[in-house]
């Protein structure tokens, strides 16, 4: 067994990654830490989770972190960085489960994030053509944003193989899990039920270079993104429409065959068959993309939607896929395939 700690155990991708840990055969949880929780069970803060419930979150300090050899911080933007900093341990998987170690380019980090640029760690979306060669030697990994994951399966198959061009739109519905469990005046149940909204709209949106990194390095060329996303009254899940050129005499047929064979091999990713197309509700709980493409003859677009669960492969699913392939296990171990449904 292998010792996992959790920073930001209180938050909601914290209690994803708990959620998923207690299913997993080679992990077990050591220290779960926090901020202004410590001190506090965590059934306090997450309910669902009755082994742990009495269990005391502690201070997120590099002693109490220390002995674990696997350290996940899920914590806000900046914090983990700062931390990390301090958690001096070169055999420990230390996993960000928020930005900042994901971006390459220090412009980029500030055009979006602002402040100083804390590096960058080998990036946690095995399914990027050559990653899981990366990973498998990792002891640092930045976790994908939930966006971005969903944005890069989507389309990497096609700008694998050349078959769009680099100028890709995307909107995409959110839940607002992703938003964290901080109270916002936008996120207030009688603002979010009943309606759906855009926000972030312009480009401006942080995960937008996450996404233009990601795709670019498939391409071989610079990918340009505009990007829309919205919130949706729900509570999990993502749903992108993302779309591109074809390239000149692209058929659906050759499309459809160049999907089938990048994910063929793909256990998160399904292409579902031809005719059916994703829904939040297939992914929710899972650790699994939906995705279905096809091309618009009429607009001379490849046309790709997908599904993801914003907090599962969007975040701790995707983290822990990752750490088992660091680790040397199974890549999929403990990870659930299957949603839960209604
Ligand atoms: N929600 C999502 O869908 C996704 C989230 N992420 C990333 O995961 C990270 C966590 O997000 P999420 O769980 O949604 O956020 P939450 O707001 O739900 O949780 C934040 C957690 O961080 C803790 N925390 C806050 N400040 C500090 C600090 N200074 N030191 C130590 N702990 C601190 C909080 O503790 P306390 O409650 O005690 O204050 C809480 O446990 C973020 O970086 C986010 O970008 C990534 C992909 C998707
Ligand atoms: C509804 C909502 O606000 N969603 C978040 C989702 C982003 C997220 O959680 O990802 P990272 O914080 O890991 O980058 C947003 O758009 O910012």
């Amino acid at each position: 067994m292998q010792r996992v700690a959790i920073a930001g155990a209180s938050g909601y991708a914290g209690g994803e990654l708990a959620r998923l840990l207690l299913m997993h055969p080679e992990l077990e949880i050591g220290a779960l830490t926090a901020a202004s929780s410590a001190g506090s069970p965590l059934g306090a803060h997450q309910p669902h989770l009755p082994q742990l419930a009495a269990r005391i979150i502690q201070e997120t300090t590099p002693e109490v972190l220390a002995g674990h050899d696997v350290v996940f911080l899920a914590l806000p933007h900046g914090q983990s960085a700062a931390i990390a900093a301090q958690l001096d341990e070169s055999d420990t998987v230390i996993v960000d489960c928020g930005a900042d170690h994901r971006l390459a380019d220090p412009a980029a980090w500030a055009e979006f994030y602002g402040g100083a640029h804390a590096g960058t760690w080998p990036y946690g979306l095995p399914e990027l053509p050559g990653q899981r060669d990366v990973l498998k030697a990792a002891r640092r990994i930045a976790v994908p944003g939930c966006y971005p994951t969903a944005v890069t399966l989507a389309l990497f198959p096609a700008f694998a193989e050349g078959l769009a061009e680099p100028d890709v739109v995307v909107v995409a519905a959110t839940g607002t899990s992703g938003a964290g469990k901080a109270l916002k005046p936008n996120l207030l149940g009688s603002e979010v039920m009943g309606s759906v909204s855009a926000y972030g709209v312009g480009g401006v949106h942080r995960h937008t270079p996450e996404m233009e990194q990601n795709l670019s390095a498939v391409a071989g060329v610079p990918v340009t993104v505009a990007f829309t996303p919205m919130l949706a009254p729900m509570s999990r899940g993502i749903l992108a429409t993302c779309t591109a050129p074809a390239t000149p005499g692209l058929t659906a047929a050759a499309l459809r065959d160049a999907y089938e064979s990048a994910l063929k091999d793909e256990p998160f990713v399904t292409l579902l068959p031809e005719g059916m197309w994703p829904a939040t509700a297939m992914t929710y709980g899972a650790n699994t993309a939906a995705l279905q493409v096809t091309l618009d003859e009429r607009a001379g677009r490849v046309v790709a939607v997908i599904a993801v669960d914003n907090l599962t492969k969007g975040t701790a699913g995707g983290a822990i896929q990752s750490v088992n392939l660091a680790l040397g296990l199974p890549e999929g171990l403990g990870l659930p395939l299957n949603g839960v449904a209604p």
